[in-house]
């Protein structure tokens, strides 16, 4: 949890122009209409849909000009207007070629490339698009090593600087295969690519394109795969959307097109927005720039660690565990969690849909019984549900969440600063990605308050239950 001594990788002194920015400006200052392009090119555009800066700082947008039913077609792009990057086993072109060094997990870097290629192109059939796009990106590749800090969060400190180093290593391998090759044959028209311009291509990609149904494989099979999707992809998130992405196939033709459809009724003014998907907060602010409050996915990773489920349990005044000593039957039910053994996988989460991960309920419920018997009552799925009432019996259930509660307060107490003083650092008025990072941490530590007054609402009517069956 604790940011630690991380040494910490930034690419924000590398272009100055590329740090975080809340503005909307655009790749070239009066970028064609995009809406005139997407319908020039044989797309649909319900005639009530218009671009707009938004009062907030989102950036541009989609709202209605007037009120559209429920139902209607709002944006139908034919199959030649999304921006892919298809083929990867077969070419053997250079792009391709540098393409197969990016790790999967980097995937928005492939099609990253792609789209630097047709940003340097002259005459690209994208360039409508492509001219549309924001100058800047407010993911934290582009804050500072200080902002980097600000996040106070080792894990999303650790997803930033491999993607740094990612970047600046990628930068290397580009120069190297690119060295000495003629215009004709250089895949971005001879222009320098370094990993600023490496970054922005990623984070265009990551914050912009949609995974969807792409070609068939040999077999008939439709993979998926990301796309950018011109004007689509002017619809900001919400968890709420009122509109949704549909693929299907083009009467016209029989290929595949992709729409956007009013999910509900849209009054005048409203914005469309779509739903990128049930993320946490890392991942919206690693691939999109942003953090959503209250975020009912956002969640707070820790260590599976017997020392530190020792120490809370201790806190919680629950007498002699033994989370660093297992007997065997234990030590059997965490491997069968995967929480013990070579394979093991400790990484553990607090907080989002489940409040806390099935994994460690059950091996907290496991680790302060000392009843077998009972234990083999339960299956693992029963063990594993918060849902399941105390199945190990009242006294516990009750070990278990006030052990939950001291590991709450011990997560806590690895963030440098209280909301408190998060705050009041706001009020005071920070810039730019300095404002996101404390808006990230304020709501990692919301998370670990939310699941503490959770677990401590059913603490208190577990005792209480308690209390009525030995008064009654
Ligand atoms: C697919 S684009 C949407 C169009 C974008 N606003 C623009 O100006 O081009 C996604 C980006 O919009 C912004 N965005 C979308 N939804 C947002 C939200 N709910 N809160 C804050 N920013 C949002 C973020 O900058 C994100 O990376």
């Amino acid at each position: 949890m604790a940011t630690g001594k991380t040494v910490m990788c930034s690419l924000s002194q590398l272009r100055p122009l590329t740090c975080a920015s809340t503005s909307a400006s655009r790749l070239v200052p009066q970028p064609p209409d995009l809406i005139k392009w997407v319908t020039r090119e044989g797309g649909f555009v319900h005639r009530a849909v218009k671009i707009t800066q938004l009062d907030s700082s989102n950036g541009l947008g989609l709202v209605a000009k007037e009120e559209i039913p429920r139902g209607s077609d709002l944006i139908v792009l034919p199959h030649h207007l999304p921006l892919r990057f298809t083929s990867l086993q077969q070419d053997p072109s250079l792009l391709h070629h540098l393409a197969r060094q990016v790790p999967e997990e980097l995937w928005a870097m492939k099609l990253g490339l792609k789209l630097l290629q047709e940003r340097a192109k002259v005459g690209s059939f994208w360039w409508p698009y492509i001219s549309n796009l924001p100058e800047t990106y407010t993911v934290p590749i582009f804050f500072s090593g200080e902002d980097i800090k600000n996040l106070h969060y080792a894990p999303i400190l650790h997803q930033v600087n491999k993607r740094c180093r990612f970047l600046l290593d990628f930068e290397r391998e580009v120069k190297r295969t690119l060295v000495s090759l003629t215009q004709d044959k250089h895949p971005f028209g001879g222009q320098e690519v370094d990993a600023s311009s490496l970054g922005w291509a990623m984070s265009a990609v990551s914050s912009r394109a949609f995974r969807l149904y792409g070609e068939k494989d040999p077999n008939g099979i439709r993979i998926d795969i990301p796309m950018m999707l011109p004007l689509i992809d002017m619809c900001n998130h919400s968890f709420n959307p009122n509109a949704r992405i549909v693929q299907e196939q083009d009467t016209s033709n029989s290929r595949m097109q992709v729409k956007v459809v009013a999910e509900t009724a849209i009054k005048e003014d409203d914005p469309l927005l779509l739903c990128y998907g049930c993320l946490n907060n890392d991942l919206f602010l690693l691939d999109y720039g942003f953090v959503m409050h209250s975020n009912p996915y956002d969640c707070i990773e820790l260590k599976y660690d017997g020392a530190l489920l020792d120490a809370a349990s201790t806190a919680a005044g629950v007498s002699s565990p033994n989370f660093s000593a297992p007997v065997p039957w234990q030590e059997l039910i965490l491997s069968q969690l995967n929480l013990a053994g070579e394979t093991a996988d400790l990484k553990v989460s607090l907080g989002g849909q489940e409040t806390v991960e099935a994994r460690l309920l059950a091996a907290l419920r496991v680790l302060l019984s000392s009843n077998v018997e009972t234990v083999q009552k339960y299956d693992l799925s029963t063990l594993q549900s918060l849902d399941a009432e105390a199945p190990l019996g009242v006294a516990n259930e009750i070990a278990v969440f006030r052990t939950l509660i001291a590991l709450c307060v011990i997560a806590l107490g690895h963030f440098p600063t209280k909301i408190m003083d998060d705050e009041s650092l706001l009020k005071q008025g920070a810039s730019g990605s300095t404002e996101l990072a404390i808006q990230y941490r304020i709501q990692k530590k919301s998370v670990i308050i939310d699941v503490m007054r959770n677990i401590s609402r059913r603490l208190k009517l577990l005792s209480s239950k308690e209390t009525a069956t030995a008064e009654g």
